[in-house]
């Protein structure tokens, strides 16, 4: 039997759409799918523990070789909802930033935005685990990204979204990450593959049913804060990002 090819996914809320056509379609047969958080993921592709992964992008510059594969992506044209920077004062007061060390690509863009579009000057602190989120307090503020930002929102004072932030400052979209490997996969794979991802987005309704929690309305966040598409604009978008954090 030929070896299977080992598929790293988010394992958050906003990766279920693409999931969903993987797990069901026959390509599920001939793949091992392995869901980790965005940071970990990135990991195994950089010691080939995975074969393909939708991984940061931030990384992208990392890898000595690497392939985007197809045109699905974790993307947003506008407010994205589950990245951001949490605060219980406006940014320009913010002394202190604690960085999600689940995150490759938003704390980057974070960072970016810190220097080129806020124009503050904090300290930054990389978060080990999930107890940072109890430091987000006078001064100090904090990234978030995922479900657990998704939770967070409720509580939260000031939500800077840091795609909307990217989008004000740039007019572009911006893409949190894409399926990516490391060596050539077979052109009739990615062909494949490229439908089973575009599968679950006709089923967007049921998806969000099958995970509603209560904490925000998935079907929102599926069809307008999250754009899965990797089109000409999120490819310029792309490349911008990719550009501005190699200098
Ligand atoms: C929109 C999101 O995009 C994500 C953010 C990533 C990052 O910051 O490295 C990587 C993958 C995506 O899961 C999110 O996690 O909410």
């Amino acid at each position: 039997m030929e070896e299977k090819i080992r598929v790293g996914i988010v394992s958050y809320l906003n990766s279920r759409p693409l999931i969903y056509g993987l797990q069901r379609l026959p390509i599920k047969d001939k793949i091992t799918l392995i869901e980790e958080y965005p940071a970990l993921l990135a990991d195994m592709l950089q010691k080939g523990n995975i074969d393909v992964g939708l991984v940061p992008v931030a990384i992208i510059p990392e890898l000595p070789q690497s392939y985007i594969c197809g045109n699905y992506c974790i993307g947003s044209v506008g407010d994205v909802a589950s990245v951001a920077l949490f605060s219980e004062v406006p940014v320009q007061q913010v002394e202190t930033i604690y960085l999600d060390y689940q995150s490759r690509s938003s704390v980057k863009l974070l960072q970016w935005l810190v220097q080129h579009y806020w124009k503050i000057n904090p300290k930054y602190v990389e978060a080990q685990n999930e107890d940072y989120i109890q430091q987000i307090r006078g001064n100090t503020a904090a990234l978030i990204i995922g479900d657990r930002a998704l939770k967070y929102r409720s509580q939260a004072q000031y939500i800077y979204d840091l795609a909307g932030e990217w989008k004000a400052a740039t007019g572009l979209p911006f893409v949190f990450a894409a399926w990516v490997s490391s060596r050539p996969l077979p052109e009739a794979f990615i062909q494949e593959f490229d439908e089973a991802n575009s599968y679950g987005l006709l089923h967007i309704d049921e998806i969000a049913q099958a995970h509603n929690n209560g904490v925000y309305d998935l079907k929102k966040y599926y069809s307008q804060d999250l754009s899965y598409e990797l089109d000409a604009e999120k490819r310029k978008g792309l490349e911008l990002f990719l550009n501005t954090i190699s200098k």
